[in-house]
């Protein structure tokens, strides 16, 4: 099948983009992973879906957003990729307007252009409650720092470590947060692929790593579900923010320090009240490629 795409990226977190407001092309599983595949396909961490409005929901959004992973599996949200979306949707004429009502699996997120090229994006409220995450926490202990649940995760000897503590919250995606020194010398690789997989999340979960800077800035690396380490992670660096704010190390608006940029994240800690992620949205190329007959 011969497609065109759009190659994007957000802090690094790279992008193949889908125009599919014509039409869903109807791929499977495998053709996903064949398209974000670094040596066979294109090449990216999530493929990005552009659909039409769902008939249901005509006048209340815009566009649909559909996110895979580079496994193939489709997930909730996607931050960084949500930036992309709203700069290629304006940038190719799919709309005039410079703010969006975009409808997710997770749910409605705003994405607004801003003048100097960077994408705010209303990411909607943390959910804490470990059902909402999804987080079995039967036979797990947890203590409180500040206002957060900080839990004894148990892993086997991984790294050297016994176990690690973590705190779990989604962004309508699971995200599995601990502090740690040092993020350059964190055992990211094994220890994210080891909590990403954890018997604790039964939908799998990303794995942040947070190194606290400033009450105004900290560094971040995430081992993303279905895709490994990024250079960047939108939602894993809102759910990081969330966090520290939760364990009284953060003030209400915070940047992230990722391999891939920086990005800005406002909380005002109130659970009930939404999370702005701030940050880029950058075109790198246009093709077309012919994707192999694969089924899952
Ligand atoms: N790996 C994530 C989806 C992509 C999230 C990330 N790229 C972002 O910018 O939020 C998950 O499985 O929930």
């Amino acid at each position: 099948m011969q497609i065109s795409f759009t190659k994007m990226q957000g802090a690094g977190n790279d992008f193949v983009v889908l125009d599919e407001t014509r039409g869903p092309l109807g791929l499977s599983a495998a053709q996903y992973r064949w398209l974000a595949d670094r040596h066979f396909g294109v090449g990216a961490d999530q493929i990005l879906s552009v659909r039409p409005a769902p008939q249901a929901m005509a006048g209340q959004v815009d566009f649909e957003y559909v996110i895979h992973n580079a496994d193939g599996g489709e997930v909730e949200q996607c931050g960084n990729g949500a930036r992309c979306f709203a700069r290629y949707v304006f940038d190719k004429g799919l709309t005039r307007q410079s703010r969006l009502r975009v409808l997710t699996k997770a749910g409605v997120i705003t994405p607004q252009l801003q003048p100097d090229g960077r994408v705010t994006v209303n990411m909607g409220r943390p959910r804490l409650a470990p059902q909402e995450v999804p987080f079995d926490s039967v036979g797990l202990t947890a203590q409180r720092v500040g206002r957060a649940d900080v839990w004894q995760l148990p892993l086997q000897g991984v790294a050297g470590l016994d176990a690690v503590q973590v705190t779990v919250l989604s962004m309508g995606n699971p995200h599995a947060v601990q502090r740690v020194d040092d993020v350059a010398s964190a055992p990211v690789q094994q220890v994210g692929a080891a909590i990403e997989r954890h018997a604790a999340f039964p939908q799998r979960v990303n794995a942040g790593f947070v190194q606290v800077l400033a009450r105004d800035r900290i560094a971040l690396r995430v081992f993303e579900r279905g895709a490994g380490e990024t250079l960047a992670c939108g939602t894993g660096a809102c759910a990081a923010v969330v966090a520290g704010i939760l364990w009284d190390a953060l003030d209400s608006r915070v940047d992230v320090v990722t391999r891939g940029g920086v990005l800005t994240i406002e909380w005002s800690a109130d659970p009930a009240c939404d999370v702005l992620m701030t940050g880029p949205a950058e075109t790198v190329f246009e093709g077309t490629v012919c994707i192999p007959e694969l089924s899952d």
